[in-house]
């Protein structure tokens, strides 16, 4: 049977996710190249697979899903169980299911919205959205950075009690923070998380993971204006 399909470039941040899904169950998959730079994905083409004209398209046989955390779950729901990997916590009791849930949602509705303003003024609108070039909005950073040391606040918190968010095994909540965190990595405010030992810890350890690693090494670390990434 033909693998999934992933439609994407591999250095976008919700492309990497679902990549990254697909890499920890070590399921086969095929990753469908769209130019974003020349607009590929708002083509009808792409359009057929995410109306919203937004990277990743998925594809599994007549199955066709869009949002990367909705994929991904969908990813570990087939393929966890062979791959012996409960990272949804759904073979737990509805206790730990529920504190896995819990975290997922602190990933979506605290951590990006906070993380996510200095990734895109850093690295995203200067250097890939096409035409960019503009230098990071001052006042959006500062706020930014606000927010998110409120939040590593109570990650630190929560990660002096358990190895990993939803207690000390990993799951779905942690490997959801890689792109963007991996991103933020890379601008002048990475020294942030030194406040936070146990997030920086806990942050180590998500990235020496080799499924980590292979998804990565497809997202660029140094950034320049008018690179084809
Ligand atoms: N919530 C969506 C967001 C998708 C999204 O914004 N993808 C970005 C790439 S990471 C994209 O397609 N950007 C191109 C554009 O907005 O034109 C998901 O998780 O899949």
């Amino acid at each position: 049977m033909s693998p999934v399909k992933v439609f994407g470039h591999p250095m976008l941040t919700n492309v990497a996710r679902v990549m990254l899904f697909l890499e920890e169950v070590g399921a086969e998959y095929e990753l469908v190249p769209i130019d974003f730079v020349a607009g590929e994905h708002k083509r009808s083409q792409h359009v057929q697979l995410n109306p919203f004209a937004k990277m990743p398209g998925f594809q599994d046989g007549d199955l066709v899903l869009f949002e990367s955390r909705a994929i991904a779950k969908y990813i570990l729901r087939k393929y966890g169980g062979t791959a012996g990997l409960d990272l949804l916590g759904e073979n737990s009791g509805i206790e730990e299911l529920a504190v896995v849930d819990m975290w997922t949602e602190v990933e979506a509705q605290q951590y990006y919205p906070a993380i996510s303003p200095v990734v895109f003024e850093c690295i995203i609108i200067p250097f890939i959205i096409p035409g960019g070039g503009a230098t990071p909005n001052r006042s959006v950073v500062d706020e930014s950075l606000e927010r998110l040391r409120g939040v590593l606040g109570i990650y630190e918190a929560r990660l002096e009690k358990s190895s990993y968010l939803a207690g000390d095994s990993i799951s779905f909540a942690d490997l959801n923070h890689i792109p963007f965190t991996f991103y933020f990595m890379t601008t002048p405010y990475a020294k942030v998380f030194d406040e936070y030992p146990k997030v920086k810890a806990w942050w180590e350890m998500l990235m020496a993971r080799p499924a980590v690693q292979r998804v990565c090494k497809h997202m660029p670390t140094e950034f320049k204006l008018g690179a084809q990434y």
